[in-house]
């Protein structure tokens, strides 16, 4: 066979390909400070379903709160703002998620990981911990681990690859 007509060996492996697409999902997100994306994949590796932190569907983001401080937590953000793990699991067009595995860009704060312990998904890669030391990260640990869900930050296989981390703007 002459050289060149093999297969490329720098092709981009699975899993970071399905990182580097969270990765990009997140920057459809109108969130002025961290945007988040997460993808979900069966046990085929077929992609089922993607989302980003986004305000429900139908709620302007013009009108919808976008700050992190104000007058009392309903002036923020927090209490109306799906997460990206939600957004993906509210979005499979009806595919089953049991049996799925996330990758999420951000950690899966407690919210986030009640609705993917719910929706039977089994794995969980994420790419930031950046908010580790809140408490709601360790509770979120804490029923992973009790619920029997694997979870691991990403590690790229190709050590070349650089996914813009698309958090803390
Ligand atoms: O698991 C999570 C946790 C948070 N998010 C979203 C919710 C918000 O839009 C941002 C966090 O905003 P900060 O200003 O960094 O507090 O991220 C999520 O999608 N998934």
């Amino acid at each position: 066979m002459a050289s060149g007509d093999t297969w490329r060996a720098d092709y981009l492996v699975q899993e970071d390909y399905w990182m580097a697409m969270a990765a990009l999902t997140a920057k459809r997100s109108r969130d002025p400070k961290t945007q988040v994306g997460a993808l979900i994949v069966n046990q085929k590796n077929d992609i089922v379903a993607i989302g980003y932190n986004q305000m429900p569907k139908g709620c302007d983001d013009y009108v919808m709160p976008w700050k992190r401080e104000g007058k009392d937590k309903w002036d923020t953000k927090y209490p109306y703002v799906c997460s990206a793990a939600a957004a993906a699991i509210m979005n499979t067009n009806g595919a089953v998620l049991k049996g799925c595995n996330i990758y999420v860009t951000l950690f899966p704060d407690n919210e986030s990981a009640k609705l993917i312990i719910q929706a039977g998904i089994t794995k969980v890669v994420y790419l930031s911990d950046q908010y580790r030391d809140m408490e709601m990260m360790a509770a979120s640990k804490k029923f992973l681990e009790v619920a029997g869900i694997e979870f691991r930050q990403f590690q790229p296989r190709e050590p070349t690859i650089t996914i813009d981390l698309a958090v803390n703007n």
